[in-house]
């Protein structure tokens, strides 16, 4: 859907995104995390056509965004969800959207009824009449994200949609950016809520002027950390690490307590045997559970090895 040739962007003598190769495929929610000024924002910008690359290019559902005729097509064609949510704050919610579905030339018939789908969708409808100056944060971004959508975006970019949101409008917001998924829109997220991407991202790019790592994160994981369990057991036997250790399949082993954590391939192929195999040593099996590593390992790990 998306695809990115050399994507570069310098300002001045600063080269803000540097030669960026990545594919987006099509229905999928893509997260770009990196820290303040990693040139997430202009990486977007220029997806979205507002700014040319220096270098290099992308392809956007095979439109050129260095091509101007189609720049123009793609600007009508995706959804931007940008950190200022533009509504005029004297008009009201519907008002607002009348303005923008004209701007990306809604047929006037279908107007109305898109306007009213999407308030209702984010739970917008009874405030329709009222100015959205005296909106609340959370109630200017849902009516940013209706306004991206009055067209029907097959692609939308959504730059940090939960920055300074509450628990509450966050996960709303969350929810409705799984429904979108679920209608097999292309979503590229830019967040810095690594919770955040790691519950509703198919696949993270962790970018800093240039991509430093790029899977989806079970994958980044994995790859980082290994998959790692640990098993409680009601005593521990002196000589129970070399016998693990001599099953071949089980590395790192260590004793904590009552729990020994120790690296398996595969959890789901290995701890069956594992386990049969504590219980012919003698040993009684109390809790078997995977360690899971967080997403915000995964990304400063990464990012220290950039520095
Ligand atoms: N129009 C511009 N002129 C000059 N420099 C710019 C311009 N736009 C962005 N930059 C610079 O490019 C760099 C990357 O900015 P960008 O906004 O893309 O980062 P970001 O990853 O989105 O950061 P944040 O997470 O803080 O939003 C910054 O150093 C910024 O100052």
């Amino acid at each position: 859907m998306i695809e990115m040739r050399g994507l570069s962007r310098s300002f001045g003598n600063n080269r803000v995104v540097n030669n960026l190769n990545l594919t987006i495929n099509e229905g999928e929610v893509f997260g770009f995390l990196g820290p303040n000024g990693a040139g997430k924002t202009t990486t977007v910008r220029m997806l979205a056509c507002l700014i040319r690359p220096t270098e290099g290019t992308a392809i956007l559902d095979g439109k050129d965004i260095s091509k101007e005729q189609d720049a123009m097509k793609i600007r009508q064609e995706i959804g931007l969800l940008t950190e200022s949510p533009g509504l005029y704050d004297t008009l009201s919610a519907h008002r607002n959207l009348e303005f923008y579905a004209k701007l990306y030339d809604v047929p006037v018939a279908k107007r109305d009824a898109q306007i009213e789908h999407y308030l209702k969708m984010l739970g917008l409808w009874e405030k329709r009449d009222e100015p959205v100056g005296g909106f609340s944060k959370g109630m200017k971004q849902k009516m940013a994200i209706a306004r991206c959508l009055l067209h029907e975006p097959k692609v939308l970019f959504l730059d940090e949609p939960t920055s300074g949101l509450d628990p509450e409008a966050s996960r709303m917001v969350r929810d409705f950016i799984m429904e979108l998924k679920g209608e097999g829109r292309t979503i590229f997220l830019c967040t810095h809520n690594l919770d955040e991407a790691d519950r509703i991202c198919d696949r993270i790019g962790i970018f800093k002027g240039s991509l430093l790592g790029v899977d989806a994160p079970s994958r980044l994981k994995n790859d980082l950390y290994g998959r790692s369990i640990s098993i409680q057991l009601k005593t521990i036997e002196p000589g129970l690490v070399q016998k693990l250790e001599a099953l071949g399949y089980v590395k790192n082993v260590a004793i904590a307590d009552h729990t020994i954590t120790m690296n398996v391939a595969s959890p789901e192929q290995d701890n069956p045997a594992l386990v049969k195999a504590l219980v012919s040593m003698g040993a009684d099996v109390q809790f078997v559970y995977e360690n899971k590593h967080t997403l915000e390992e995964v990304y400063f790990k990464i990012m220290g090895a950039a520095k």
